[in-house]
């Protein structure tokens, strides 16, 4: 890989958020890393008959992955970059639950939510300058607790649910709800930290470096 100068950064490659959630990019910068560029892909995200959670979460990262790779390739200035996407399925048995739109939604999933264990898998897809995809999916078991009358309407008044893979974040209000949780904690929120790192990092991406001047 030769390395172009990086304005934003010395010699380190350029690196691509392929991703329009305010969470990812939080989650990123978390890991000390600056994206160069976020580049967020409008797909279609209806599950396919019979697909598994797992399976969608991967295919939906790496079909983010793809259409930011199509309009990078038509910008010099994102050349020979590192590409990161995610995408986040929150699953009770084999049902995918939806991203909640709508108050009635996100109140559905709730329900199901209340009292049981439920599985958050998140997918990744890092793209190398080499055209190499990397993908991963992450799997985290959440247990909540059974939620009142009074906690969903409340919940559901917040608006917190809105946009979220399974009508809930738990990095806000809902963080009240968690009884349990096996797996990864940053997944959940939309970035699993270790995994991507680690990818990063195997396909030569010098991570530490920005971690060099970190407070
Ligand atoms: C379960 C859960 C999901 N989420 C969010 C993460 C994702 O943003 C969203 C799931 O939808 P995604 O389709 O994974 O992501 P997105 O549409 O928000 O962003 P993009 O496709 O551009 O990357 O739900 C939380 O913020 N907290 C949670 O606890």
């Amino acid at each position: 890989m030769s390395l172009k100068p990086n304005p934003a950064g010395g010699w380190r490659p350029r690196l691509i958020l392929a991703s329009g959630s305010p969470r990812r990019l939080a989650l990123l910068q978390q890991a000390g890393l600056e994206p160069d560029a976020v580049l967020p892909a409008d797909l279609d995200e209806t599950p396919r008959r019979g697909e598994k959670p797992r399976d969608h979460a991967r295919r939906l990262a790496r079909e983010k992955a793809e259409a930011a790779l199509a309009v990078a390739r038509g910008r010099e200035e994102l050349a020979e970059a590192f590409l990161v996407s995610a995408d986040t399925v929150v699953s009770v048995g084999r049902r995918i639950l939806p991203k909640a739109e709508v108050v009635d939604e996100a109140a559905q999933c709730l329900r199901l939510l209340s009292g049981r264990v439920h599985r958050v898998h998140t997918g990744i897809c890092v793209a190398t300058p080499a055209g190499k995809l990397r993908e991963r999916v992450v799997e985290t078991r959440v247990r909540f607790k059974n939620l009142s009358r009074d906690e969903l309407e409340s919940y559901l008044a917040s608006g917190e649910w809105r946009g979220k893979a399974g009508g809930y974040a738990i990095q806000g209000l809902a963080g009240c709800f968690v009884v349990k949780l096996v797996g990864s904690y940053t997944a959940v929120v939309g970035l699993p930290l270790q995994e991507t790192v680690a990818i990063l990092e195997g396909e030569g991406y010098p991570v530490r470096l920005s971690w060099l001047n970190a407070v």
